[in-house]
């Protein structure tokens, strides 16, 4: 688990370490501008480079990368930006180094811009993570320029532009990289889907910055790339592992009610307990004969409300459907259910449908909604940190988990933290992964994991076996089954 800053923590990151290591700044940039160039070079090694600079730390990373490169005998252009008469001292330090072995060109104006060779990439050292405004005059013009190169273009840290933790401002000029590589730890800026273009192919290179500090200091955003297991005990029976409900399927979707008690099963629960539409009594029973069945006396659909009392937790929703019977059903559930229920897929239209129902969700419940559902529920955003902003809200005011699906699943806390899951693929995105991801998380929590573990830990491992699934099969033959079967504890 890694925690992520924003702009001004991740200075006083810098400053920490410079004080308590202790290491001169000049020098952490120089370990910092080693690590890129190592990282830079397992990309591309028999390129040419041109860099362009700007007369922050940014830029200063940007002329030591080039000196590096330059010891090495790479062909390194180098270009600084004079869009400012200041400049940090260790970008003067590094100018001065690097003009003592080649020529540092500068751009005032557009006609400065070079004729970039063929064989070449491009390193972006213009701006950092100290961007505080949107680029203007001279920095416009060669970040679009820059853009429209059309050769591969790689970010020192960040794209020269974007801001670390906060939507762009209007209609900002920003470099869109095909790679950033960024210091230490992710960004908050790279995990929201709407700046895709700005961040490319992303990874942290690590410049040994004080692991204390990261320790003590707080966020409230995390990236999720690894989890902790609890130790399966050695003297345990069924019981131990708690007894699980998914109240799922109607007509036409009993595969949802099939996968989600698949996944729960494959997910180490003690035992559990399908509760469906009459009409899928055999195809559970021969598909799952792991699992109890317990029918509902409507054919087609969910209707009333079994007795829930031994249960550890319930699951519901998968391919639930929303007749008026069962949104009554639904309702009872909630009113009945003593403990977190995981709500899935048609359980949270009908919620969104039907507001008074909110106020029923058990504490600490988890919803996992898709985009759609997720809008159902909260309503339009203005883009991804308001839509963030407002399932921060949601979940404080319901006291339940939230998870905002997509490329990096955000797993949203009543306690206002966010974990951004790192696992997973776009194989993933087709009709049944839900399922699966519902009996995993209901299988964590009648283990005993809280419903903020289980959520976390779960969408973890249905990412990591849909990454395997996908490394198999490939992302487009893959089926949410395959997720199931790539289950690994
Ligand atoms: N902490 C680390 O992990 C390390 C980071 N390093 C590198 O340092 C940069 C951050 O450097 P910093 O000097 O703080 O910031 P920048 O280089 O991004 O920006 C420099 C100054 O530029 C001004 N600014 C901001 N936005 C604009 C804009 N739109 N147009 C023009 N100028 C702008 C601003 O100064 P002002 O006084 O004008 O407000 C910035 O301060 C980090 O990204 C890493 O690459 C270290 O090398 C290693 C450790
Ligand atoms: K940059």
């Amino acid at each position: 688990m890694k925690k992520i800053f924003d702009a001004q923590q991740i200075r006083n990151w810098d400053a920490y370490t410079i004080a308590q290591e202790p290491i001169t700044s000049i020098d952490l940039m120089e370990r910092a501008s080693e690590a890129f160039t190592d990282r830079l070079l397992s990309l591309f090694s028999d390129t040419d480079f041109t860099i362009f600079c700007g007369k922050g730390n940014n830029g200063g990373d940007g002329l030591a990368i080039a000196r590096i490169l330059a010891s090495m005998n790479k062909k390194v252009e180098v270009y600084v930006i004079e869009y400012s008469a200041q400049a940090s001292a260790d970008f003067l330090i590094n100018y001065d180094r690097l003009a003592k072995i080649t020529t540092v060109h500068t751009i005032s104006s557009l006609k400065d811009f070079p004729v970039i060779g063929q064989n070449s990439v491009v390193v972006d050292a213009i701006l950092g993570s100290g961007v505080n405004r949107p680029v203007e005059g001279i920095l416009k013009d060669v970040i679009q320029k820059i853009n429209q190169s059309k050769l591969p273009i790689i970010s020192v840290d960040i794209a020269s532009g974007l801001y670390v933790s906060q939507p762009i401002a209007g209609d900002n000029t920003i470099i869109c990289p095909d790679y950033t590589l960024t210091f230490e730890a992710p960004k908050l800026a790279f995990l929201m889907p709407q700046n895709l273009q700005y961040v490319g192919e992303w990874e942290c290179v690590p410049i040994g910055l004080s692991s204390k500090y990261a320790q003590n200091t707080i966020t409230s955003y995390f990236w999720t790339d690894m989890v902790s297991l609890k130790k399966r005990a050695k003297f345990s029976h069924k019981g131990t592992f708690g007894h699980a409900l998914l109240a799922v399927g109607s007509y036409g979707s009993i595969g949802a009610a099939v996968l989600s008690a698949k996944a729960c099963l494959r997910s180490g629960v003690g035992l559990l307990t399908t509760y469906i539409p009459s009409c899928g009594y055999q195809i559970m029973q021969a598909s799952v004969p792991e699992a109890m069945c317990q029918t509902d006396p409507a054919e087609k659909e969910l209707s009333i409300c079994p007795n829930l009392e031994k249960y550890t937790v319930i699951g519901v929703g998968c391919g639930l459907g929303k007749s008026n019977k069962t949104k009554a059903f639904l309702k009872a559930i909630l009113q009945q259910a003593k403990s977190p229920i995981v709500l899935d897929a048609d359980a949270l239209n009908i919620i969104a449908e039907e507001s008074n129902l909110l106020e029923l969700i058990p504490p600490k419940s988890i919803l996992t909604p898709h985009p759609k559902e997720l809008q159902r529920l909260i309503g339009a955003w203005e883009n991804d940190f308001d839509k963030l902003e407002k399932v921060k809200v949601f979940s404080q005011k319901y006291d339940c988990i939230v998870l905002i699906k997509g490329m990096y699943t955000a797993i949203v806390l009543p306690n206002q933290e966010v974990y951004f899951n790192s696992t997973g693929n776009a194989g993933m995105a087709t009709g049944g992964s839900g399922d699966v991801l519902t009996g995993i998380i209901t299988a964590l929590i009648a283990q005993g994991y809280s419903s903020e573990e289980a959520a976390i830990i779960g969408v973890f491992k249905h990412g990591e076996a849909g990454d395997m699934a996908a490394q198999e099969r490939g992302q487009m033959a893959m089926l949410p089954s395959d997720i199931i079967e790539k289950l690994r504890w």
